[in-house]
């Protein structure tokens, strides 16, 4: 997990406040002019809630789970879960969507916490390899199914905005567990699934 672990005690509002003051500062601005007066406190806001997904624990949302669904058997689907993470090596947006299914043993979860599995991943500092393991390995472990598949499709804003400056690339991940990693079929109906 990519959670901190050195951290004892994280710096102070105040302190991170200080940071995008040296920041602005240092890219040559002046962080005492009036137009930018509220802004350190905007940037701390608005990171609270794009890193908000260190202070949640997604496994969880998987722990309420259902078990009255008439022997239903073939494989769960959603699809085009919107989201916004940040590039850990340069702090740039990465924006995509995330296709998260599962092939229920006995159990099934509520959808909405697929999305929230996503969400929580994503609101930290990523690389999409391990957003997409993560997301994977998290329904595995705690839901127990037959198996998981996840696919990721994003645009990397630091491949985008700087450096290489190439627009409009789309990067796709996907992990598999159990069925759909050993079984074709369950494999090719996850992809069957993607298409309509
Ligand atoms: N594998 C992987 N690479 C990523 C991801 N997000 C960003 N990167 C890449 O991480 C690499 C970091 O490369 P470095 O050479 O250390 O950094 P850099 O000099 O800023 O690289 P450039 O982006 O090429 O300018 C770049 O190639 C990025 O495209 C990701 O989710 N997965
Ligand atoms: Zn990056």
């Amino acid at each position: 997990m990519n959670k901190p672990t050195n951290i004892a005690l994280p710096p102070s509002r105040e302190e991170a406040m200080h940071a995008v003051k040296t920041l602005l500062d240092w890219a040559g601005d002046d962080h005492t002019r009036p137009g930018l007066q509220d802004t350190p406190q905007r940037v701390v806001d608005a990171y609270r809630e794009w890193f908000s997904g260190y202070l949640e624990s997604p496994e969880e949302y998987l722990t309420r789970t259902f078990d009255d669904v008439d022997g239903y058997q073939d494989v769960v689907l959603v699809k085009d879960i919107p989201f916004t993470s940040f590039c850990e090596h340069h702090l740039a947006p990465i924006i995509g969507t995330a296709h998260v299914a599962y092939l229920p043993s006995d159990r099934v979860v509520g959808l909405s916490k697929l999305a929230r599995l996503v969400r929580t991943f994503a609101r930290r500092l990523q690389v999409q390899e391990r957003m997409t393991a993560q997301i994977a390995s998290t329904l595995q472990d705690v839901l127990n199914p037959e198996g998981v598949a996840v696919l990721i499709k994003a645009e990397h804003h630091c491949m985008s905005t700087r450096g290489v400056h190439v627009h409009g690339t789309e990067t796709i991940t996907t992990e598999m567990t159990g069925a759909f990693r050993d079984d074709p079929d369950t494999r090719n109906r996850f992809f069957e699934l993607l298409k309509h």
